[in-house]
Formats: structure tokens, C-alpha cells, sequence
């Protein structure tokens, strides 16, 4: 992994991102059915040694996904292709057409809020921060932090992301906000803000602790195996665990699938999907993004209210469980951070983190007059 902190585009066709996003629907099917291990008080930790064990002596147990695997593999194609195609421009303003820019329909949207409490989500990798070849090293600007600091002056704001929250926070650094990281396992409120906070206690709701042990077993196999294939890396998420395949030679990625696959196989209560040329491996329990998102509400005392105008914007496939929510709600709104057209419940769109900058400043001018205006009254 180059210690440099280098720009990766990432060229996608609308065919190729409605293949994956298929692909990665269907493989979910594939996954085993949740059930208990009840050996060692619910995990057991032979099965890394067994699992290093098989590895070294054969790889019949994942021959026998081989369908699987292809599919895995597929998807980490249909994340990539080579370039794009004239066919796309058609796609791409048809797309636009059903997820307008969330710029261009800047007073649609205010005119929708009117008279309802904004509360701002922002999920961190691609939406606040470009995406980077090293995880390390994905600094968002200082404008960007200015302009959620703002942001978060007049709206209840919160980060939402499958990084670790002391991760993502030593990133943001803005106490004021709230923070979910662990794709929303991990939740606690802010350290200092508005006096109003309807809430004194701050939220800390961490609804996966039981898995810490295996995830923290799964992390530790992961890093040894992901040690043969060059390029790749294990992130520990606390709470879940990433595996990245954006610098591994595509020759590699079949191999590194199976080798995760396998270890995940090992372990019925965990499941992996995956994001931007990453593997994410989380506990099977019912908590998401979306979850998340209906918590913070709740926790901001906005559990019934028609008077909260939540605003969500994420560019990645976990993500999707936000706007889900806010969709069948009915509620507010979903932006996705993309370039390319991609199946998506968020009804609007921006195309980069530099466009979801000046969306919330253009957020923090608007309240700014408003305030103005009705001081002169
Ligand atoms: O929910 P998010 O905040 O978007 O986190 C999702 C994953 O983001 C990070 O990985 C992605 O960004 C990296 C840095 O730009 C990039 O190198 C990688 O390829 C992307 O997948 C993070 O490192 C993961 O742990 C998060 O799960």
C-alpha cells in the first residue's frame, strides 16, 4: 500500500454498476443462514487454526463455491471497467433526469424543508473525503471541515460511516457532531453542542458488542491470509472488518474472494457484501446504515414528528439502507455522491465531494438570509 496519497478515478459503466449492483443483490441469497455456534460461549476459536489449517492443505471447501465465487469475482469487475462508452451518455442523462442534481434543485429542496427541522447524515469516504488509494490517508480538506462545522451550527449533523467512529472522528474532528461509525454499530452524540440538544445524556448505543470477539478473531485471520496477495489490506472497523482489494492486480482478485469468502464461511453469524473495490464483513444482525439513521431521529426526540427534514448523503452501497428508510418514510431525502448512473434509492444526486461542499454551504447562505430576513421583521 504506497504511502502516498494518490487519486484514484474509478470509470464505471451504467451497465456494468446495474450488473454488480445485481450481482451483489443476488450473492446475498448465497450467504448461510444465521445460526448459533454455541462452542466457547458462542464463538469458536478453534475455527481460525482449522481454518489456516485447510487452507494449506486444499481449497476443495471453496472449489465447491465456485459459482459463487464467480459471481463475487464478477462483481469486482463490474466495479471497474475500462472506460466509458458513448452508450453511457444516453444512460447517464436519463439517470440524471430521475436523480436530479441535488445543486441544480437546490430551492425544490429548501422549498420541501420549509418549515420542517433539516438534520443533516453524512457518510465520510467519497462523500466528505475523495476516494484514495491508502484508507489511511483519506483526509478531507479544510474547507470541507469548515463547511460541516457550519452546517452543524444550524442543523443537528451526524457522520455515518463503516469506518471505525474514533477513526472517522480523528479524520473529522469536530466534536459537535454525532458519530456512527461501524456502518452505524457504534453510535455515541456529540461531546459539546447546541444548548437546545433535547437530549443531556449523550447517546452512546453500541448494539453489536457480542461481536467483538469474533470480528476481532475474523480480523486477525484475514490479515494473515491477506498476506500472500499483494496490495491487499485488512482494515479492523472495530465493529466490522474491511478487506481492500483497490491496489491488488486484478489477476489476484479471485484469489483474494476466495480466501475471504472461506474465512467468512467459517463464521454463519457474520456476512460480507461489498463497496468501493472493498470487502465489508459484519455481524448478521438487523442494524444498518438505515437503522442508524432512524436512531439518531429518535434520539434527537424526532422518533413521530412530521416536522424533521432529514438529509442523507453517501455514495456507497450501504449507503442505500439510508435512503431506503427515508423513502419509505416519506420523508426528507437521499443524495448519492456519483458520477455515473447507479440503481439508488436517493432521489437526487452530487457528483463529488467537492459538489457536497458547496451544497452545504449553499445550505449554511440560505439559513444565514433566512435568519437575516426575519430579524428585519
Ligand atoms: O461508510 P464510509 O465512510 O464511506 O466507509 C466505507 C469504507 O470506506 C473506506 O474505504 C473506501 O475509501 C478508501 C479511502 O478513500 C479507499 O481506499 C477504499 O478503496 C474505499 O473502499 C474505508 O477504508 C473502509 O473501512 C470503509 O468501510
Amino acid at each position: 500500500m504506497t504511502k502516498q496519497s494518490v487519486m484514484v478515478s474509478e470509470p464505471q459503466t451504467a451497465a456494468g454498476i446495474n450488473n454488480m449492483m445485481e450481482i451483489v443483490a443476488k450473492s446475498s441469497s448465497l450467504f448461510p443462514s444465521m445460526e448459533t455456534n454455541t462452542d466457547n460461549g458462542g464463538y469458536n476459536f478453534a475455527i481460525k487454526k482449522q481454518f489456516l489449517k485447510k487452507l494449506e492443505t486444499s481449497v476443495a471447501g471453496v472449489e465447491k463455491g465456485t459459482t459463487r465465487i464467480n459471481a463475487w469475482v464478477d462483481s469486482m469487475r463490474a466495479s471497474s471497467p475500462p472506460c466509458i462508452n458513448t452508450a453511457m451518455d444516453s444512460d447517464q442523462s436519463s439517470w440524471m433526469m430521475q436523480h436530479p442534481s441535488a445543486l441544480n434543485m437546490f430551492d425544490e429542496i429548501i422549498n420541501a424543508s420549509k418549515g420542517k427541522q433539516i438534520v443533516m447524515f453524512l457518510d465520510y469516504d467519497g462523500t466528505l473525503s475523495p476516494i484514495v488509494a491508502d484508507p489511511e490517508r483519506a483526509f478531507m480538506s479544510e474547507s470541507m471541515r469548515t463547511a460541516v462545522r457550519d452546517v452543524a451550527r444550524y442543523f443537528p449533523t451526524a457522520i455515518v460511516s463503516g469506518r471505525s467512529r474514533d477513526k472517522v472522528y480523528n479524520f473529522v474532528q469536530l466534536a459537535e457532531l454525532y458519530y456512527a461509525g461501524s456502518h452505524g454499530m457504534d453510535i455515541k452524540g456529540p461531546t459539546k453542542g447546541p444548548k437546545n440538544n433535547k437530549t443531556n445524556k449523550p447517546v452512546l448505543f453500541q448494539p453489536a458488542t457480542e461481536f467483538l470477539p469474533m470480528i476481532d478473531e475474523v480480523t486477525k485471520t484475514l490479515i494473515e491470509i491477506v498476506q500472500s496477495v499483494p496490495g491487499a489490506l485488512v482494515e479492523n472497523n472495530i465493529f466490522c472488518v474491511s478487506v481492500h482489494f483497490r491496489c491488488v492486480d486484478e489477476e489476484r482478485w479471485e484469489d483474494l474472494a476466495k480466501q475471504v469468502r472461506s474465512v467468512v464461511d467459517e463464521y454463519p453469524e457474520l456476512r460480507m457484501s461489498q463497496g468501493r473495490k472493498v470487502f465489508e464483513i459484519r455481524p448478521t444482525i438487523k442494524w444498518d446504515k438505515g437503522k442508524a439513521l432512524e436512531f439518531l431521529l429518535e434520539s434527537l426526540g424526532y422518533a413521530n414528528s412530521t416536522n424533521v427534514f432529514p438529509v442523507y448523503i453517501g455514495d456507497d452501497l450501504t449507503d442505500e439502507d439510508a435512503f431506503k428508510v427515508l423513502r419509505e418514510r416519506g420523508q426528507g431525502l437521499g443524495i448519492l455522491v456519483s458520477k455515473v448512473p447507479k440503481k439508488t434509492n436517493a432521489s437526487y444526486s452530487l457528483r463529488e465531494p467537492a459538489e457536497v461542499k458547496d451544497f452545504l454551504c449553499r445550505l449554511v447562505e440560505w439559513k444565514r438570509y433566512s435568519r437575516r430576513m426575519i430579524s428585519r421583521v
